[in-house]
């Protein structure tokens, strides 16, 4: 099965998990864009649920399928989040943001009861890392946040260069929210907690890619068919 079945595999397992009248966060990529693309179907059918997007690209998705849409103001607390992931570890630690959407996607995820990752099982380390680590900056004072955010790294026990996320044609890419992303290669992250309070604290940082305790649940699509993961203490 090639990767994009594997996703739509684990984005029809998430659909199962909704219930009529739930509040869903609605994530961004390419495997979120599968579960709104199957909830559509089921709302369609009748299913009446409201949900929160987590960037403009979802909002644009979930609205073509007829997916009635609220906000954070309006609906502040939700009672599920289905969103992909770029890597998963074994403690459901995650790293997000390749889509560029991590900011909305924490926010939403904090606002939710439970979330749920989907993903191909390619997305599952034993370490997190090797995806370079998106870390959302405000454009002002983008070079000294750079070096900031690079030291940050190294304080945390890991050293590895924040490059600038650029578009295919060059310019640098803008999140929903006007800010930047910073793209940091460490290859290996041994300690995620530490690094993510180092980040937290550079003056200049909106957010970053990391989240952790806010993954119950992991659904993995592979060859051998769907593996279900959970955390077994989250968030107290
Ligand atoms: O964090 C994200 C967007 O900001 C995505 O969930 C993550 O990049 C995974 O994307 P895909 O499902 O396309 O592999």
């Amino acid at each position: 099965m090639n990767p994009d079945s594997l996703k739509r595999e684990a984005a029809a397992r998430a659909v199962d998990l909704v219930e009529p009248g739930m509040r869903l966060g609605l994530g961004t990529g390419s495997t979120a864009k599968h579960f709104v693309a199957l909830l559509g179907e089921r709302v369609r059918a009748g299913l009446d649920v409201i949900g929160v997007p987590t960037s403009e690209a979802t909002r644009a998705d979930a609205e073509a399928a007829g997916i009635r849409m609220s906000t954070l103001e309006e609906t502040p607390a939700l009672d599920l989040t289905v969103d992909g992931a770029d890597e998963i570890a074994p403690d459901l630690s995650a790293i997000k943001g390749g889509g560029g959407a991590l900011l909305r996607e924490k926010i939403v995820a904090a606002a939710s009861a439970r979330m749920v990752v989907i993903a191909d099982e390619s997305k599952w380390v034993e370490t997190l890392g090797r995806f370079p680590l998106p870390v959302e900056v405000v454009p002002f004072g983008v070079a000294p946040t750079t070096i900031a955010v690079e030291a940050a790294a190294v304080a945390a026990g890991c050293a590895g260069r924040a490059v600038l996320r650029r578009t295919r044609e060059g310019h640098a890419f803008v999140t929903d929210g006007g800010h930047l992303i910073l793209d940091l290669a460490l290859g290996r992250i041994p300690d995620p907690a530490a690094l993510a309070e180092r980040l937290a604290a550079v003056p200049g940082v909106v957010e970053h890619g990391l989240f952790i305790g806010l993954v119950r649940t992991a659904i993995l699509a592979g060859s051998a068919g769907i593996r279900i993961e959970t955390a077994r203490a989250v968030r107290g």
